[in-house]
């Protein structure tokens, strides 16, 4: 039987992201066809200055080299390659941080291509656009796949619409769901300053392109909004309490040296949590009315409070699993391992392509 060609777009191609996913999709290209008879080709892949085309396909190890200033229309160009051409599947997958790419995501389903997206943002615009796009890509029978949008890699919002299809109500969701953030807790309480325990986030891949992002909890409430709205709560933006992490209205390049000056307040609010046996915690609920995230300070026993640096834990409930919650855990953030989440997306999207036969 022939391989089924099914043929990708990398948008965000030299990003932190997209790079350690074209090294990954390079190592397993071959393994992909021997075990599941799937030829997985890079078709095209772009970041913000760079286009890269090849109707065979592209090498996702070596591509820096075939890269070339992208030209205005090169992005439209393809799309419209890719809806004029016949039987092969393509997905588009994206790896930026982009509100522009996530507005060609409409585009995309109107002209057949499917979406795998490590960008969060949107599925956390308003809940219509949310739903909109969760019908578009079903009325024109292509994938729409986002599971590492929360909890990077772990098996989470796959589960969470099974429980849904089995008809089983989902009461609410709690949860440490920000890899930065319990990195950066953690190594505070293990006597590191604020300042050096973002930086240390930032160089292991943990935060986000604007890592004020991560620290002003707007990263966090974007899981939080589509975990919610995966879960089936009708929840918009408004709808949900953030409390800061402080006065952080930081709007200079180099953040670094403001971070500085919170050093010695946070040193005192670590040192009087542990003297009391607790853990500050970043922690995110949900319910069906309403939303919070908030900085606790947990006992150190706590489930929440003994995570280690960068570990996300999701406690969910149900109408069935109520005493019980279903509990998932692994790592929350990290480079490589969320490419690993995006193949995962792309492998699963490509194998069971919605519209095939
Ligand atoms: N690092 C992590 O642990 C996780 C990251 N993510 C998400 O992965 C995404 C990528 O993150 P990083 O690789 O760290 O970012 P990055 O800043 O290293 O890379 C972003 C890439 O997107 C490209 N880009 C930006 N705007 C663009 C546009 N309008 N058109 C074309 N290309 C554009 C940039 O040129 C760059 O290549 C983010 O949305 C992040 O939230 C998701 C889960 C976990
Ligand atoms: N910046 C994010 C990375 C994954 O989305 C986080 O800290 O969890």
């Amino acid at each position: 039987m022939d391989a089924q060609r099914v043929d990708l777009i990398l948008i965000g191609a030299r990003g932190k992201v997209g790079a350690a996913f074209r090294q990954l999709l390079a190592r397993q290209q071959l393994a992909l066809l021997a075990e599941v008879n799937l030829d997985l080709r890079l078709l095209a892949a772009f970041d913000r200055r760079g286009f890269a085309f090849d109707a065979i396909g592209l090498a996702p190890g070596s591509l820096e080299g075939a890269m070339y200033a992208r030209a205005g229309a090169d992005v439209e160009r393809l799309i419209e390659f890719v809806a004029t051409r016949a039987g092969v599947p393509t997905i588009a997958v994206d790896c930026t941080a982009s509100d522009e790419i996530a507005d060609l995501y409409p585009q995309l389903f109107d002209k057949g291509i499917g979406v795998v997206a490590a960008n969060k943002r949107a599925n956390a615009r308003t809940l219509a656009f949310y739903h909109g796009l969760q019908r578009s890509a079903r009325e024109h029978g292509v994938p729409y796949r986002y599971e590492t949008t929360v909890g990077s890699a772990i098996p989470l919002l796959g589960p969470l619409r099974d429980l849904r299809l089995r008809g089983e109500r989902v009461e609410s969701l709690q949860g440490v769901l920000s890899g930065s953030l319990s990195y950066i807790l953690h190594r505070m309480h293990e006597g590191c300053p604020f300042s050096a325990a973002v930086v240390e986030a930032r160089d292991l891949g943990y935060t986000e392109p604007d890592v004020m992002e991560d620290l002003r909890a707007i990263d966090l409430s974007r899981k939080l909004l589509v975990l919610a709205r995966e879960a089936g709560f009708s929840m918009e933006v408004d709808d949900m309490r953030v409390e800061l992490l402080g006065d952080l209205q930081i709007d200079v390049d180099d953040v670094v040296p403001a971070l500085q000056l919170l050093d010695d307040g946070w040193r005192i609010r670590v040192e009087a949590a542990l003297a009391r046996g607790e853990r500050w915690v970043a922690v995110a609920e949900a319910t069906p009315d309403a939303a919070r995230i908030g900085l606790h300070s947990l006992p150190a026993h706590s489930p929440f409070a003994q995570l280690a640096p960068g570990q996300n834990l999701i406690e969910i409930r149900t109408e069935l699993q109520d005493r019980m919650p279903l509990r998932v855990s692994g790592p929350g953030a990290g480079v490589e391992i969320t490419a690993a989440g995006v193949l995962s997306d792309a492998v699963s999207a490509a194998m069971h392509w919605p519209s095939r036969h």
